[in-house]
Order: structure tokens, then C-alpha cells, then sequence
């Protein structure tokens, strides 16, 4: 290559005036092909005070810092509209009674006998409100859309999202159960229609007509071939959503079957082929992808598809069983319901990708942690604790212990038994932490993904039931009033010495210390306090754990035990958050 010979000349363009214009320096290329450097002149020495001036560490004003969202490092949820919140609470105000949903009259009849039996005052939750008319399809914008995907052949998509203990799986179980039912009895008349048909064609060509017919023992056409699936991520949701299915069924008259890791393989196959048939199998997808892959014909009648949990059941440790259950069940699928308390950005962006028609049935107050549930920090590193986390668990479990006590003296003798859900970020400490609390005299279990499953369910068994559990008169020694003479503060009562047998023991109290196993869609009604042992790693954790207290209008209590290495501006802002009752980020 040779530069052009024209390089260092001036440009020979003119003005108007017909006056040569010299070389622009005010252009991108107008520091190039110089002879010699254009510096006008030396850079001056910086005076003393500009030296101490721009040393000084910039303080930002307070304004500035407000706005700083110490969440949007965190930032994984999907954003909602205020606008889309507001018109949807216009748009469900007008429903107060499940007797306004276009449901079967005996599926109506048993919510009030069976699913929500006891229940005072019943009325549908915000989600239920908003999804049971459009899952019904009788709702003009989903008839109509309806009626569009029906005349392509195409599958309905739904996204149900909605805060944490709000009702959703009655929400998407209704609607399938109407539909299975009106489906059964569409069925019946067809199956009657062509016995009819058989009969007479018998009659007409078979001279032994009078004879009785041979009785076919033949199993139930539905065996082994359910018509609903709900997909789940644990075998304890499993045999939570399993346990009111048959609930329901008790009344509606269906047959439910559930199906998970925590079954012998026996049991499964009984289930799954029970001559009399089956038609809403409840499982978690890694068990039936599998038995898919051996008996393919086992999603063959599948019309409605439900993903529980859809964005633990979307995410890589379960996309590709649950994905393989979707492909095959699409064939015969009328409607696929995905279900989630919170719709994180990656979800988002996958529905958008592989259901760009998914219709989302979102609740105004989806991501905000209700402002009943009130939370509470604890300095770790602050007296008394200096530092140690598990004296500072061990001593907020024994404050709320204590003071349920208190109340008790006022109560005639009686109280609830507490139930506190500690939750940690590692597995191995869920062991760790339930040995040291036990060694303060606190009655603690750990569970995660290697305890045994039967120990798993017995465990959440005592945290999901609501009933009032009366104990006995607790001992003197524990009922302390904090202002009586023999009082020491808790952290002086509990010493910080190696694990041996306690002195002392807190006896309303139950503690479960879990990993984010137990932060999923367990119905903890019991949950009254959730201690966050660490600072979760999101928001959506934050959702999920804070969530398993405070349920279905309950008032609940969270603390978090905020260290050293702790992100407190994360803290800072879900506390601020709740306070102002905002969507998380
Ligand atoms: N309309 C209602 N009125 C009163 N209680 C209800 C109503 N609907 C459901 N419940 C109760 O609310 C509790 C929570 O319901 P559910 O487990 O379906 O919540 P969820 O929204 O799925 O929660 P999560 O997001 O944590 O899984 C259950 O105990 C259920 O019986």
C-alpha cells in the first residue's frame, strides 16, 4: 500500500467567497497526517489546593444515594406494571363468592365441604378471582382467544402468578377438575351412544340376539392414561397438592393417584395401572419422564398439563424432564398451566421464546412480601453476639419461645406450640446449626436433600398443620418476666460453651433448620416465625422464605441475622420494601 502523494497537502476545497479552506482539526481525522505534534502549549502545574481538592474522597449527596438500588445487583425478577397491577384489581373487585364461577355445581359444593372445610367467611383469593373464570374459558377475552387457538388446534398456554400462600393450587385445580369432569360425562354419553349402536347392530345381524352380551374385562380405558397431570418439584408437594386432590375427590368423584420417590416402585405401578382407572396423576418430573420413556402411551390422553412451581420446574437441574413430559403430553394437550409465585427474568425470557401466546394471569400484588409479615434485623456483630451467628439464633429462638410463654400466663395455661423455620444458604450447615440449637435446650431438626424422605414428610408434617397444639404448664424456670428480679438477658443465660447436655430447655418450641428445600410451596400455616440464619442470595429467595410465614392473611414475623461479610444494603431495601408494601425487584 502507498499513501496518496496528496497526504500532507492542505485541502484544496474553497469557501463560497472562493477562499482556500484549511485542514479541519475539528473532525475525527484531524489529529492524522501531522508533520508535528499539535500541542498548543505545556499543561499547567496543579495549584496545591486542586492537588487537595481532588485527593478529597467525594462524599455523594443523600439524595443520590436514596436512588442507589443496592437490588439491582440481584435484580432477577421480572418487572409488572403498576398500570397492568391496577387494572387488574378493577378488573376482580366485582367477584366475592365461589359461587360466581361458572364450576359445577359439586365442585362448588365441595370447597365449602371439603377443600377449605371450617373456614369462616369463605371468599376466592386475588389469584382465584382472576384465574378460575379465564381457566374455565368463560371469560370474554379467553373465549375468545380460546375459539381462535381451538380452530388452529393449538393448546392453550396460561401463567399463573401470584404471591406466596394465596391460594394458587385451588385456583388451577378447580378449573381442571370441571373440565374433567364435563369431559367424563361428554365420554359417558358417547360410550352409551355406541353401546346403543353395537347393540342394535347385533341384534339385526346375530340370530342369538337375546342371548346376554359376553362382558368384556377389559380395564378401565383410563388406566394408566390420566387426563390431568400436575407436575411438582418435591415428593412433599407431591403429597401435599396429592392429599387435597383426594380430598376433593371424596365428593366430586374422580381418581387421583400420586406418584414420587418417596413410593416403592410397586406402589407406583398400582397406582399408575389400577384396573378402575385413573384421571389426575400427581408427580414430580424426574419419575415420570422416566416412566414415559418405558410406557410413552402414559401421556397419551393428557389434556391438561399443569407445571407447579414453573420456575424451579423451568430451570436447568429440571427443564429437561419437564420439557420431555410437555413434548410428549402436546399431541392430546388442551390446556398447559404454568404456576408461580415469582416469574424470575430467565423464566420470562424462556416463555416469551417458547409460549410468545402464554396468556399471564398475574395478581396486583405479585413480588411484594405482604406488610403483615414484619421483619426484623439482628446485628451479628454487635453485642451481645460479637460475631457468632449461632448464639445469635439460638437467642432470637429463645426470645420468641419466652415470649410466647408470657402470653401463655395470660391465656388460662394453654398455647400454640411455636413453630420456627430457620433457613440457611448450605446444606451442610442445616445439620451443624440443628446440633448446636438442640445443644441450647431447642427442639431442632435439619432437613435437606439427603435426609430421608420418610423423616422429610414426618418433619414438615408438624409444620403444615394449623391445628392448636396445647402443651402442658412449661416450667417455672423458663416463664421469666424480662423486668422480674431474676432476670438476665437471654445471651447471659446461654453460654457459648462446646455442645453438652442442656440445662435448660425451651419446651413450646419447635425449629426446623432448612436449606431452600423447604422455601417451596410447602403450606407451613403453622409458621408463625422464619429466621433467615443467612442473607439469601435473591429476591425470589427472599419471596420464597420470607413466605412461609404470614399465609393466606396471617400475620408473620421474618429476622434476619445480619454478619460481617452480610450484604446489608440488600437487607436495607427488602426491609423498606415490605414497609412500603412495594414489589421487590
Ligand atoms: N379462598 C380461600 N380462603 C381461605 N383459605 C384458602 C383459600 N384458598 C386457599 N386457601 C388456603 O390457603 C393456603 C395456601 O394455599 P396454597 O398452598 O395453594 O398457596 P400457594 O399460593 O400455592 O402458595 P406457595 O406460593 O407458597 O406455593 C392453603 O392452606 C389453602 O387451604
Amino acid at each position: 500500500m502507498t499513501l496518496s502523494p496528496n497526504v500532507s497537502r492542505p485541502p484544496t476545497r474553497t469557501t463560497p467567497s472562493g477562499r482556500p479552506l484549511g485542514r479541519r482539526t475539528n473532525s475525527p481525522f484531524g489529529g492524522m497526517n501531522l508533520k508535528y505534534a499539535d500541542v498548543r502549549q505545556e499543561p499547567r502545574n496543579r495549584s496545591q489546593v486542586e492537588v487537595w481538592r481532588s485527593s478529597r474522597k467525594k462524599v455523594r449527596p443523600q439524595k443520590e444515594r436514596e436512588t442507589f438500588h443496592a437490588l439491582k445487583m440481584h435484580r432477577a425478577l421480572a418487572l409488572v406494571s403498576y398500570g397492568e397491577r391496577n387494572s387488574t384489581k378493577v378488573k376482580i373487585s366485582d367477584t366475592n363468592s365461589f359461587d360466581d364461577f361458572p364450576l359445577l355445581p359439586i365442585i362448588k359444593e365441595s370447597v365449602y365441604s371439603e377443600a377449605l372445610a371450617g373456614l369462616q367467611d369463605l371468599a376466592p383469593t386475588p389469584v382465584q378471582r382472576l384465574a378460575i373464570p379465564v381457566l374455565l374459558g368463560n371469560e370474554s377475552r379467553g373465549a375468545r382467544r380460546r375459539s381462535s387457538m381451538a380452530e388452529k388446534k393449538e393448546m392453550e398456554q396460561f401463567l399463573l402468578a401470584a404471591e406466596t400462600g394465596s391460594g394458587k393450587t385451588l385456583a388451577y385445580l378447580l378449573p381442571v377438575l370441571d373440565a374433567i369432569k364435563r369431559a367424563e360425562a361428554i365420554d359417558a354419553e358417547l360410550e352409551a351412544k355406541k353401546k346403543a349402536e353395537e347393540e342394535e347392530e347385533r341384534k339385526s345381524t346375530n340370530f342369538h340376539a337375546l342371548e346376554a352380551p359376553v362382558l368384556s374385562d377389559a380395564p378401565h380405558p383410563t388406566t394408566g392414561r390420566p387426563r390431568a397431570v400436575i407436575l411438582l418439584p418435591t415428593s412433599e408437594l407431591v403429597t401435599q397438592v396429592g392429599r387435597l386432590t383426594k380430598t376433593l375427590s371424596h365428593t366430586v368423584r374422580f381418581r387421583s393417584a400420586m406418584i414420587s420417590s418417596a413410593y416403592t416402585g410397586k406402589v407406583i405401578r398400582n397406582r399408575l395401572f389400577a384396573p378402575t382407572g385413573i384421571d389426575v396423576l400427581i408427580s414430580t418430573p424426574h419419575l415420570l419422564a422416566s416412566i414415559s420413556e418405558s410406557d410413552p402411551n402414559i401421556l397419551s390422553r393428557v389434556t391438561h398439563l399443569v407445571i407447579d412451581e414453573a420456575d424451579s420446574l423451568l430451570d436447568r437441574s429440571f427443564a429437561p424432564s419437564t420439557t420431555t413430559i410437555l413434548d410428549k403430553a402436546t399431541p392430546s394437550l388442551k390446556k398447559l398451566i404454568l404456576c408461580s409465585a415469582t416469574i424470575p427474568r430467565s423464566l420470562d425470557s424462556y416463555l416469551r421464546q417458547r409460549f410468545p401466546d402464554i396468556r399471564r394471569l398475574v395478581t396486583p400484588n405479585l413480588h411484594a412480601i405482604p406488610r403483615r409479615v414484619q421483619l426484623g434485623v439482628v446485628d451479628v456483630e454487635k453485642e451481645p453476639y460479637r460475631g457468632n451467628k449461632n448464639l445469635a439464633c439460638a437467642d432470637t429462638i429463645w426470645s420468641i419461645g419466652k415470649a410466647a410463654a408470657e402470653n401463655r400466663t395470660g391465656d388460662g395455661g394453654n398455647t400454640d406450640v411455636q413453630r420456627i423455620l430457620v433457613f440457611v444458604n448450605e446444606r451442610e450447615t442445616t445439620q451443624e446449626l440443628a446440633d448446636y440449637l438442640t445443644s441450647k435446650g431447642i427442639d431442632a431438626a435439619p432437613l435437606n436433600r439427603d435426609t430421608p424422605e420418610q423423616r422429610q414428610s414426618e418433619t414438615l408434617n408438624a409444620f403444615t398443620t394449623a391445628n392448636k397444639e396445647s402443651v402442658e404448664v412449661i416450667s417455672e424456670e423458663i416463664v421469666v418476666p424480662p423486668s422480674g428480679p431474676n432476670y438476665r438477658p437471654l445471651h447471659q443465660t446461654i453460654s457459648d460453651a462446646p455442645p453438652e447436655r442442656p440445662k435448660r430447655h425451651l419446651p413450646n418450641t419447635k425449629v426446623l433448620v432448612s436449606t431452600d428445600l423447604g422455601s417451596r410451596g410447602i403450606d407451613t400455616l403453622a409458621v408463625r416465625h422464619v429466621i433467615l440464619y443467612d442473607v439469601p442470595h435473591s429476591t425470589i429467595d427472599f419471596i420464597h422464605r420470607l413466605g412461609r410465614t404470614g399465609r393466606m392473611g396471617r400475620r408473620g414475623r421474618g429476622y434476619v441475622l445480619v454478619g460481617k461479610n452480610d450484604r446489608r444494603d440488600v437487607v436495607r431495601e427488602v426491609k423498606e420494601g415490605m414497609f412500603k408494601g412495594q414489589a421487590l425487584i
